[in-house]
């Protein structure tokens, strides 16, 4: 797998005091990487030296292999970002906003920009007045401008923000398809939980200017805890005492449930089919991100 971006041992000091304390992740090939951590914890710091909105008092940022502190130009080339809010001219179109962006950089065709509009999803409303866009349609006209030079990185500090739930979806959206079908890298930054764990492949915990875990979401969620799982079930008569018993049940008035490892199951389901009782649905009730960053970062 190819690193797009690369942080070797970033700090940041300033006025005498270091805010980031020496960070290293890279982010891979068609990676979604959520950047999370609560106020104040160095987020934006990190991102705003990212795309050299800020310099790097030690360590260095390598964005496609090339060094953002000796090769900024080269760099940043490769990188899309929505750093602060995107500034668009509400007085004009959306079309005429791409295409004042499009005069500043080299080699943007209207093919190009018809493209990105599409991909974005704004075709039918692109010739109408930014004023008259929703938030949503906002952020969207504001990632097909940090698209509109082919980025390979893409940069969003807390992409959505004052989105509702419509919008925040159809930004993952976007995001998951771009990785995908553009095999673009994406890192984005939230305090939103629930939103990284359902838009991200891993997550970067961040906490008073450090990393103090990064991991897959999926393991992030489960690591080998025991879960609690809600049977629906018909009458339970005959399983009763060994459910109590030796899996210490709950029962409810539509079935029982229990705390397990998942390898149990099989093994639990078959002794209820040997006891005549009904399943209808076994759901996992897992433990949240939330619960887990809640963890981690309250020690
Ligand atoms: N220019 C600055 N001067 C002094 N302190 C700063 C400066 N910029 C950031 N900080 C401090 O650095 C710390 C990290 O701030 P940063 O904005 O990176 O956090 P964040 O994780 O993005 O938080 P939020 O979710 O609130 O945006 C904070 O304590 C902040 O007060």
């Amino acid at each position: 797998m190819n690193s797009l971006l690369t942080l070797e041992n970033v700090k940041k000091t300033i006025n005498g005091k270091e805010i980031i304390k020496g960070i290293s992740f890279s982010v891979q090939e068609g990676e979604i990487f959520g950047f999370l951590g609560p106020n104040g914890a160095g987020k934006t710091t990190t991102i705003r030296m990212i795309v050299g909105l800020m310099s790097i008092t030690d360590g260095d940022i390598i964005i496609c292999g090339k060094s953002v502190k000796k090769d900024f130009s080269e760099a940043i080339q490769h990188v899309g970002a929505i750093v602060e809010n995107p500034e668009m001219y509400k007085f004009l179109t959306g079309y005429q906003n791409l295409l004042q962006y499009a005069r500043m950089h080299k080699g943007i065709t209207r093919e190009k920009i018809d493209e990105i509009i599409e991909l974005v999803g704004l075709t039918d409303r692109i010739h109408d007045k930014v004023s008259t866009y929703s938030l949503g349609m906002r952020q969207r006209l504001g990632l097909a401008q940090c698209l509109l030079h082919d980025p390979k990185l893409l940069i969003l500090d807390e992409p959505t923000n004052g989105l509702d739930p419509a919008g925040i979806r159809e930004i993952r959206d976007h995001l998951r398809m771009l990785t995908r079908e553009k095999g673009m890298s994406v890192i984005v930054s939230s305090h939103l939980l629930s939103e990284m764990e359902m838009m991200c492949d891993r997550i970067g915990i961040i906490q008073k200017g450090e990393l103090i875990d990064v991991q897959e979401v999926n393991a992030f969620v489960e690591k080998g805890e025991r879960l609690t799982y809600v049977f629906e079930t018909g009458e339970i008569d005959a399983a009763l005492l060994w459910l109590q018993e030796e899996y210490k049940a709950h029962i409810t008035d539509t079935g029982f449930t229990i705390q397990c490892q998942r390898d149990h199951i099989p093994e639990l389901v078959k002794r209820l089919i040997e006891c005549n009782v009904a399943v209808f649905s076994i759901k996992p009730v897992s433990k949240t991100l939330e619960d887990r960053f809640l963890e981690i970062t309250t020690g």
